[in-house]
């Protein structure tokens, strides 16, 4: 059995960041991950590239070549992904032991886990190799300033766990950057009946059947469950992580993990 975590969200919301922060906390407390770019406009990267996409295909090439633009070109390039999930991935997957941890890093374009299938094929054939796989979506802090943009994020975050059907964490990233915590922890666990009171006085009154539709919705599928992440804070990543590895059930494996680092084995 392997682990693998599906980091996905909106554009800039922090996702390569978090996969660099995660590989140098795990480096720091000496477990073993792998982190797999699946960017292929991807640029630069701070963390040690697993495995990349763009040695299977070219951005660059695709767009000069078919004529596409940046956007377009990404889709034909994820497609060509899918293509090649019995070729390229397995053969790629072929490099690791039974019990690896890998982290992949997606692309922004929101549209490949609202209704575009390469990602949810990927996670398929990823759990027809015996992955245990978790989506972790990102949600960028700084946008939680108003409880619009907190319902449109959890409609956002909503449509991937409905499309990935994966055991699904929800985080907010970048809490270095949120002055006020107190805004924030309304959003973090916040209480349904404040949530559309607000919602109610923001809005105009023929939404207010709407406005409660949605705040069901959201509650029933307890999408107002949020961990905050600070990465200048080991605790903070430590706890995240502790989480997901619930979600996916890694924890065994990693007891006999540990025992190899004893330094008494030397
Ligand atoms: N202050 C702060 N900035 C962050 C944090 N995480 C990411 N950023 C910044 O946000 C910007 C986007 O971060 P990325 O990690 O590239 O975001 P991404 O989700 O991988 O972006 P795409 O791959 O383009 O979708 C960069 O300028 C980062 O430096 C954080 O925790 N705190
Ligand atoms: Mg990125």
């Amino acid at each position: 059995m392997g682990y693998a975590q599906l980091v996905i969200g909106p554009a800039g919301s922090g996702k390569s960041t978090y996969c660099s922060s995660l590989y140098q906390h795990c480096e720091t407390i000496g477990r073993r991950i792998h982190i797999v770019n699946l960017d292929p406009a991807a640029e630069s990267f701070d963390y040690p590239v697993a495995m990349d996409i763009r040695e299977l295909i070219s951005l660059e090439d695709v767009m000069e070549e078919l004529k596409l633009g940046p956007n377009g070109g990404l889709i034909y390039c994820m497609e060509h992904l899918e293509e090649n999930l019995d070729d390229w991935l397995s053969e790629e997957l072929n490099n690791y032991l039974d019990d690896d941890y890998l982290v992949f890093d997606c692309p922004g374009q929101i549209e490949l886990f609202s209704h575009v299938p390469v990602l949810r094929n990927f996670v398929d054939h990823l759990k027809r190799n015996n992955f245990s796989v978790c989506g972790v979506y990102l949600l960028d802090s700084q946008f939680m300033t108003d409880v619009t943009k907190f319902i449109s994020g959890c409609m956002a975050s909503l449509s991937a766990m409905v499309q990935l059907e994966l055991p699904h964490v929800n985080i907010l990233s970048k809490m270095d950057l949120v002055t006020n915590k107190r805004d924030i922890e309304d959003y973090l666990n916040p209480e349904p009946r404040v949530l559309l009171s607000e919602l109610n006085q923001r809005m105009a009154p023929q939404f207010e059947k709407l406005n409660k539709s949605l705040i069901e919705l959201v509650d029933e599928y307890s999408m107002v469950s949020f961990l905050p992440l600070d990465l200048r804070k080991e605790s903070s990543i430590q706890y995240v992580l502790s989480q997901i590895d619930n979600c996916i059930q890694y924890g065994e494996d990693a007891d006999v993990k540990v025992k190899d680092f004893d330094p008494e084995d030397d």
